[in-house]
């Protein structure tokens, strides 16, 4: 009897210990699992800048506001782990947004109240040079009255009322347009007509234009209507419509602010970003260009102001919910449009830019033109002028570079891409009715801003090889190199104003610095040609004066 007393102790014993290992490890065993889908992508990376990724991308808004001094150091990870970080973007854009305060938030701490305190008075004195600059003179030069060869459009008399009710077409989707009463009073017209009416030989818009405001008012704020895929391009892109017949050309976030492009990539793989079309048309203007449309940023619901409005079966068919259940889809296009490269809310908000539509091609045909300067799109050759240094004497005979402006107008997009580093530039466009005596337009610069650690001296080829440059340009830059008007501060000033900056600034600062220390480069080049030209018939040519022609 004690003997099978002791035994039933004993296996009791050994029962009770089998089940507590047998528990621990599937404590052990669960643990593991919720561990995994972290460690393939944090693993590369060293703990210390894994956490700082995370972060930097928690509190992007909260850090300064991108205004202290530029980081020392700067995210250059290998490719795998790049792509790492890409695919943990889903997490990250998880995180809450934070607003961003420039006036001091009242529940801030006290040192946060003296960095605000900083952040503001850095803020005061980069609009203030913002203002100055586009106070200057080089920046309102008086230039004749257009005459009316000059614009692209044309209001047409007043129809008769006899001939008006043939004239007229009804909606039959009319409940979600405005219905609008346009005549030729300005007063009555949308932005975006008054933006397309406003188009001369010269310029996309005026220095200064009343307009602008309301415009980017309306692309950041207005109620979308419908939303379709834009054909042609290797990316995807949608073209929005607003309630008042305006449109949009929108390009969703793809990409990290301070992440950059890997460095394996060819730039014709590289993704294109909403930041840089918006940093584009900033410094664009700053440039005293005025040839990139208007683009804002805007935080876009990809459930109502996509899904849920658009007509484009092709594009609903593309929607998904992640497995952390953010809200993606991916389109139809010759690149990137596969659930590998989804675009996602977070869950529903997706940042983007809006650029406001040119007017359609029945109106207002544009011509294409290739880029003298185009990279060879292979892996293996390389491009004529990348091997011969004399390769600007024979564009400089070829037309349409042999007369009038284009050239230098050329030059001046190269100037743009330089400093934004820009590689993606094969072709430009200008409007039909100008023939070759008109701007270029700057279109497309979705895959600007996607290195800051690295200029790409190739961009500035035709600049050396051609040693021309406008008076006007020329001048400007000298001016942007001013502490004064230093370009870096003028160009958060003025990305200051988009509303993405609320959630976080649109250029980091290491572009921001970039684009300093890439515009000496583009003055000591300048410098370079007179040094050059300086014995040889040719000196004057270097600087195109057409600050002449407006005197
Ligand atoms: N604001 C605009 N209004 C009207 N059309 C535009 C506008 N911006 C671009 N486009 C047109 O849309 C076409 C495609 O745009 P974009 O070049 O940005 O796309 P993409 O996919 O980057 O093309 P690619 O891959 O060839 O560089 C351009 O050729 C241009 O003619
Ligand atoms: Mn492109």
């Amino acid at each position: 009897m004690r003997m099978t007393w002791c035994m039933w102790r004993r296996s009791r014993t050994i029962c009770l210990s089998l089940a507590f290992v047998t528990v621990s490890l599937h404590l052990l065993l669960a643990l593991v699992t919720l561990s995994i889908p972290h460690l393939p992508c944090d693993a590369p990376l060293p703990p210390e800048m894994s956490f700082r990724v995370l972060a930097r991308n928690a509190s992007a808004s909260a850090r300064d506001g991108g205004h202290g001094e530029p980081p020392t150091d700067s995210i250059q990870g290998d490719s795998s782990s790049q792509d790492c970080r890409r695919g943990a973007k889903v997490n990250v854009q998880r995180l809450p947004y934070k607003r961003l305060t420039w006036k001091g938030d009242k529940r801030a701490t006290e040192n946060n109240t003296e960095s605000n305190a900083n952040q503001t008075e850095r803020w005061e004195s980069d609009m203030l040079k913002l203002k100055a600059l586009f106070d200057h003179p080089l920046y309102n030069t008086p230039r004749p009255a257009a005459p009316e060869d000059d614009w692209l459009l044309k209001v047409k008399p007043k129809t008769k009322p006899s001939q008006r009710s043939s004239q007229m077409w009804e909606s039959d989707t009319q409940d979600i347009y405005d219905n609008v009463q346009w005549n030729s009073s300005v007063s009555s017209q949308p932005p975006w007509l008054r933006f397309h009416l406003g188009i001369t030989r010269w310029e996309l818009y005026p220095h200064r234009d009343p307009n602008m405001e309301p415009l980017a008012q309306q692309l950041a704020t207005h109620r979308i209507v419908s939303a379709v895929q834009k054909s042609g391009g290797t990316q995807l892109k949608l073209v929005m419509s607003f309630p008042n017949y305006g449109q949009a050309l929108f390009k969703p976030k793809k990409q990290e602010r301070d992440e950059e492009t890997n460095y394996n990539l060819y730039y014709f793989s590289d993704f294109e970003r909403h930041n840089a079309e918006i940093a584009a048309f900033h410094l664009d203007r700053i440039l005293g260009y005025r040839r990139v449309p208007p683009a804002v940023g805007r935080l876009v619901d990809v459930v109502k102001e996509i899904k849920d409005v658009t007509t484009d079966r092709k594009l609903a068919k593309t929607f998904f919910n992640s497995p952390v259940g953010n809200v993606c889809f991916y389109g139809q296009c010759s690149y990137y449009c596969s659930t590998e490269h989804a675009v996602c809310g977070t869950p529903q908000d997706l940042e983007a830019s809006l650029a406001v539509m040119l007017p359609d091609l029945s109106l207002a045909k544009r011509r294409s033109w290739r880029s003298p300067w185009r990279r060879s799109y292979s892996r293996s050759k390389l491009a004529q002028w990348e091997t011969d240094p004399n390769y600007c004497v024979n564009v400089k005979k070829t037309p349409p570079y042999d007369k009038g402006t284009r050239l230098v107008d050329f030059i001046d997009l190269v100037v743009l891409d330089f400093l934004m580093s820009n590689l993606d530039r094969h072709h430009y466009e200008t409007f039909e009715k100008f023939g070759n005596n008109t701007f270029l337009l700057h279109l497309d610069n979705g895959r600007a801003f996607g290195r800051h650690s690295k200029d790409e001296p190739s961009i500035l080829a035709p600049l050396r090889q051609c040693c021309r440059i406008r008076r006007s340009t020329w001048l400007r830059l000298r001016l942007l190199s001013l502490p004064q008007y230093h370009i870096s501060d003028v160009m958060r000033a003025s990305l200051s104003q988009d509303p993405l900056h609320q959630v976080a600034p649109l250029l980091s600062e290491p572009h921001l610095a970039a684009l300093s220390r890439r515009l000496k480069t583009v003055l000591e080049t300048v410098s370079r040609c007179q040094e050059q030209h300086k014995d040889d018939a040719g000196a004057e040519d270097v600087i195109y004066d057409d600050l002449v022609d407006v005197q």
